[in-house]
């Protein structure tokens, strides 16, 4: 922007006031005149100023509000990517990606569990009791793991416990930790009944991929349920 074109009538009055102070013939009258009108454009001026300064105030706490909001919005969306929205546990991609990273940095042991007959539930109580099942579900795992593992949601009614650098036999007593009070008691949401689950165990070497972790488990889960379920296997 031109300097000169923005403040073009401070500029005359500018160069006007020095031309009459370049001449030294003027009557007192004139230089009078010449310092009002310096004096009304230097008041003009302040406004101007003031209401500039305002204005950018104001456009500056409006950039703040909504860059506070794009960054709640940022990390809104990266919980909601990352997470189940049911349970809140970390969603399938987000685990998976867990445990790949967790087996690049060393060794670590998996646990997948399976709700059994989660479709009775459902067909009984219906699908709403299911889902607060899984919630309370979801809570006992919780309860019986320790503070480093993370628990993601792999499928419907299928859970995984990851235990970074855990030894197989230290995560088979989680495992049996958690199998164990599923026995012990009732669910709240369901007092009437034991919700049992199946659960495989797996240990993952460093530098192991996340499909071999999970086959492992996988398979001893499988075998868990085809042992009549509500058991802990490994491999
Ligand atoms: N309420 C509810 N049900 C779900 C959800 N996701 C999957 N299911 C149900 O989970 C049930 C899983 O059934 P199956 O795969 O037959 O397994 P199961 O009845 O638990 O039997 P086993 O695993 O063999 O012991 C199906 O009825 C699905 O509809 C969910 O988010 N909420």
């Amino acid at each position: 922007m031109d300097l000169n074109e923005l403040f073009r009538e401070e500029s005359d009055v500018l160069n006007r006031s020095q031309d009459v102070a370049a001449q030294t013939t003027l009557s007192a009258e004139d230089y009078r005149d010449a310092l009002l009108m310096v004096n009304r454009h230097y008041q003009r001026l302040m406004r101007e100023t003031y209401r500039m300064i305002s204005r950018s105030d104001r456009a500056e706490r409006e950039l703040n509000r909504v860059n506070e909001q794009l960054h709640q919005l940022a990390q809104e969306l990266e919980y909601k990517a990352s997470h189940d929205p049911l349970t809140a546990v970390w969603n399938r991609g987000a685990i998976i990606q867990r445990i790949s990273q967790t087996l690049s940095n060393g060794a670590a042991a998996l646990i997948i569990l399976d709700i059994d007959h989660f479709k009775r539930i459902n067909d009984e109580f219906g699908h709403p009791m299911g889902d607060k099942v899984i919630c309370a579900l979801v809570s006992r795992i919780q309860a019986h793991c320790p503070a480093e593992a993370s628990i993601g949601r792999i499928g419907g009614e299928e859970f995984t416990v990851l235990l970074p650098h855990y030894r197989l036999s230290d995560a088979v007593i989680v495992a049996g930790a958690i199998h164990a009070s599923l026995n012990a008691s009732p669910l709240a949401v369901l007092p009437g009944q034991l919700v049992t689950a199946s659960l495989g165990v797996s240990y993952g070497k460093p530098g192991s991929d996340f499909e071999t972790l999970y086959n492992n488990a996988d398979v001893a889960l499988y075998d868990a349920k085809n042992h009549g379920r509500n058991r802990v296997f490994f491999r």
